[in-house]
C-alpha cells in the first residue's frame, strides 16, 4: 500500500490535531483544508483571524470549518508564559518569555509542550533554525537520544529510501554521526523500509586517506557499537552504496554496499545538498525533515516547498504522535 494511505489508516479516528503557526502562508491555507476535508486529524491555524480570512478569499479557499488561535487573543496566554519560564528553568525570564510567545513557532511549540496539540508543521516561511530552535529549547531530546537529526523520505514510484543529516547538526562529530545513523534506521522501519545503511564519504573501505574519512570510518564503528543488529556499513562512496555491481566491486563481502536504502551523509553540506539534488535532479519527491530524537513531533517544512509536502509532512507528523 502507498505509504500516505497506509500512515492515513494509522491516524484515522485518534482525534489528532496539528498546529500550523504560518496561516497567513496560502500553501499551508491549502493544505489544512484539504485536511480538515478528508477529517483525518484536525489543523489548527494560528494568526489574526481576519488576515487569515483576507488570504483565504484571495485564493478561493473556504476556512469557515478550521479552527483559528490568535495568538494575540489567546485567554490562556498566562497560563503558558507560566509553563515556559518553568521549562527554561532561569534560562528565560518572564518579560522574555511574553515577547519570545508572540513569535508563533515559540507558541505552537508550546501547544504541543502542553498537549493542546499532537503535533506542529512550519517553516514554510521560517528557516529552519527559527523553526526548531523554540522545539530544542522547549520539548528537547527524548530519553536515549543526546542530540535531533533531521532526515527526509525520497520516494519515486515504488523507490523509497531515507537520508540524514540534511536538516540539523552542520558538522557532527563521529559519535553523532553514529547517532544520526541509529535514529535514522528508526525513522526508516516507522515508514516500512527495511534499513540496511550506509555511510557516506568520498572513499569507499580505504581507497583514499584523509580526517574526513576517518571520522566516517569510527562513526560505523560506533554505530555497531549502539546496535550490534542494524545492517550499517562505510565508509563508503554513493555509488558503491547504491549500484550492486559498483558495490560488489568496492566494497566485496559487505551486505550493505550496492543495496543501501538509507544514506548517512557525513556533514549538513552533503546532506542538504545531496537531498535537493535527488529532489531537483532526481525527480524524487522530498517529504521532510523529520525531526529525529525529539520528544514530540514537530516537522520542519523547506521553504521550496508545495501544498503536497505540507499535507504529506501534516499526515507524516499525526502519525509519529502515535
Ligand atoms: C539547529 C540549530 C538552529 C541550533 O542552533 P542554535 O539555536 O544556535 O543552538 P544553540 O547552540 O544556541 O542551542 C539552543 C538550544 O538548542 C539545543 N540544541 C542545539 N542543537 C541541538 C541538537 N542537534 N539536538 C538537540 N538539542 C540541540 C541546545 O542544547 C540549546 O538548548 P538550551 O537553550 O536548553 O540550552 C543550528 O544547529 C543550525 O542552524 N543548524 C543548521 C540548520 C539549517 O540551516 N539547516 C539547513 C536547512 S534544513
Ligand atoms: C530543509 C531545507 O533545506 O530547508 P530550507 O529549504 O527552508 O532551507
Amino acid at each position: 500500500m502507498d505509504l500516505f494511505e497506509s500512515l492515513k489508516n494509522k491516524i484515522d479516528g485518534k482525534d489528532l490535531t496539528i498546529v500550523l503557526p504560518e496561516g497567513t502562508e496560502p500553501r499551508i491555507l491549502g493544505a489544512a483544508v484539504r485536511l480538515q476535508k478528508e477529517n483525518i486529524l484536525k489543523p489548527i491555524l494560528l494568526g489574526n483571524k481576519n488576515d487569515i480570512a483576507k488570504v483565504a478569499s484571495d485564493n478561493s479557499l473556504n476556512i469557515d470549518a478550521l479552527q483559528v488561535i490568535d495568538p494575540e487573543t489567546y485567554p490562556e496566554f498566562d497560563e503558558m508564559v507560566d509553563a515556559f519560564v518553568e521549562r527554561r528553568k532561569g534560562k528565560n525570564t518572564k518579560e522574555q518569555a511574553v515577547k519570545m510567545l508572540k513569535d508563533n513557532n515559540y507558541f505552537g511549540t508550546m501547544l504541543v509542550y502542553m498537549d493542546k496539540a499532537s503535533g506542529m508543521v512550519s517553516g514554510s516561511v521560517h528557516s529552519t533554525g527559527d523553526t526548531v530552535r523554540p522545539a530544542l529549547q522547549i520539548v528537547k531530546t527524548a530519553p536515549g537520544n543526546s542530540r535531533i537529526s533531521g532526515s527526509f523520505i525520497l520516494q519515486k514510484g515504488d523507490e523509497r529510501y531515507m537520508f540524514a543529516d540534511c536538516a540539523i547538526n552542520i558538522n557532527p562529530d563521529a559519535q553523532g554521526l553514529a547517532e544520526i545513523a541509529v535514529q535514522t534506521a528508526k525513522s526508516a522501519k516507522l515508514f516500512d523500509i527495511d534499513p540496511k545503511v550506509a555511510m557516506l564519504s568520498f572513499s569507499t573501505k580505504g581507497s583514499a586517506k584523509s580526517e574526513e574519512v576517518d571520522k566516517v570510518r569510527l562513526a560505523t564503528e560506533f554505530a555497531h557499537g549502539l546496535d550490534a543488529d542494524l545492517p550499517v556499513d562505510g565508509e563508503m562512496q554513493f555509488d558503491a552504496a547504491f549500484v550492486p555491481s559498483v558495490g560488489a566491486q568496492k566494497a566485496p563481502g559487505s551486505k550493505v554496499a550496492g543495496h543501501a536504502n538509507v544514506f548517512v551523509f557525513p556533514d549538513l553540506q552533503s546532506g542538504n545538498i545531496g537531498y535537493k539534488i535527488a529532489q531537483r535532479f532526481g525527480g524524487f519527491e522530498a517529504i521532510g525533515p523529520i525531526l529525529q530524537g525529539l520528544n514530540k513531533p514537530i516537522s520542519d517544512l523547506s521553504r521550496g516547498c508545495n501544498e503536497e509536502d505540507v499535507y504529506k509532512t501534516s499526515i507524516l507528523t499525526a502519525a509519529l504522535a502515535l
